[in-house]
């Protein structure tokens, strides 16, 4: 099982909010990895941190390096559309672009220079089946994504980043505002697309760690307590408080 990414001595801070402490972990390829902690512990500055989205923020400081595919994404010659193709994000809210179902999934393969309606139209297809979005849209691929419904929406947020061909994807909460039966088509999803993507999810809800993630990983008050395989995290921690965690007794 080959490292796809390596985090080395990681910290990050918000002004003076130490909010990433010496973070040293890696990241299977083709696998995925649940960040799980009480809220405000880390686990979105941490993902935001894989593809420089924190970059944004003003006041924010790192230091350390995030390894990709061997390339160090903090170190030099690092260009951020490329990095952000690379390394795709799918976040709480859907947020489809005001444009058709179509225009959307279509955005970022046009930004990238493809202009050709026939590579446009296989590249909306099939990852829109990717996306197990396809058989539900097919017929009103010209009409607004804003109609759609909100798992939908968020399948079509997740058709807009594979249309770029990502190799990492990054999902915060990405059920959290979706209904059961939503969410558990978005589970589906997610574990098929491990087969060809590296996969790193935020979450709040344990049971959904369990069943989708290969790897577990407690965060703390900006630190790692533990990370492991994920049955082994849920049902034999090393640490007390992570016990404490799964089994609800603070968080
Ligand atoms: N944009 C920001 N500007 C300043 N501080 C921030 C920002 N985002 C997060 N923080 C701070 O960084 C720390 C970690 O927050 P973060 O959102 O990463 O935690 P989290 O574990 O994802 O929480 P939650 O589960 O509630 O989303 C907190 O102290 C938070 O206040």
């Amino acid at each position: 099982m080959s490292q796809k990414v390596r985090v080395r001595c990681f910290q990050l801070y918000y002004g003076t909010n130490h909010a990433l402490k010496n973070i040293d972990l890696d990241l299977a390829e083709n696998q995925v990895t649940a960040l799980i902690g009480p809220s405000g512990c880390g686990k979105s500055t941490f993902l935001r941190s894989i593809n420089r989205m924190n970059d944004m923020i003003k006041g924010v400081r790192t230091t350390g390096t995030i390894h990709i595919d061997g390339q160090n994404i903090y170190g030099e010659k690092v260009y951020l559309v490329e990095l952000r193709k690379k390394v795709g994000m799918v976040f709480q809210q859907p947020h489809p672009f005001p444009l058709s179902i179509y225009d959307n999934v279509a955005y970022g393969p046009r930004l990238h220079g493809i202009r050709d309606k026939k590579r446009l139209d296989e590249i909306v297809e099939r990852t829109l089946t990717e996306a197990n979005l396809w058989d539900e849209v097919k017929d009103r691929l010209h009409r607004s994504a804003l109609g759609m419904s909100g798992g939908q929406q968020q399948r079509l947020v997740l058709a807009r980043v594979l249309a770029v061909q990502p190799e990492v994807i990054l999902m915060d909460e990405p059920a959290s505002a979706l209904d059961p039966i939503s969410t558990e088509r978005l589970e589906e999803l997610i574990m098929r697309l491990k087969d060809q993507y590296t996969i790193i999810i935020v979450t709040h809800n344990m049971q959904q760690a369990a069943r989708v993630s290969d790897t577990a990983v407690f965060f703390l008050n900006g630190e790692i307590v533990e990370s492991g395989p994920t049955d082994q995290i849920f049902t034999n921690p090393s640490d007390p408080r992570t016990e404490d965690y799964i089994s609800g007794r603070f968080g």
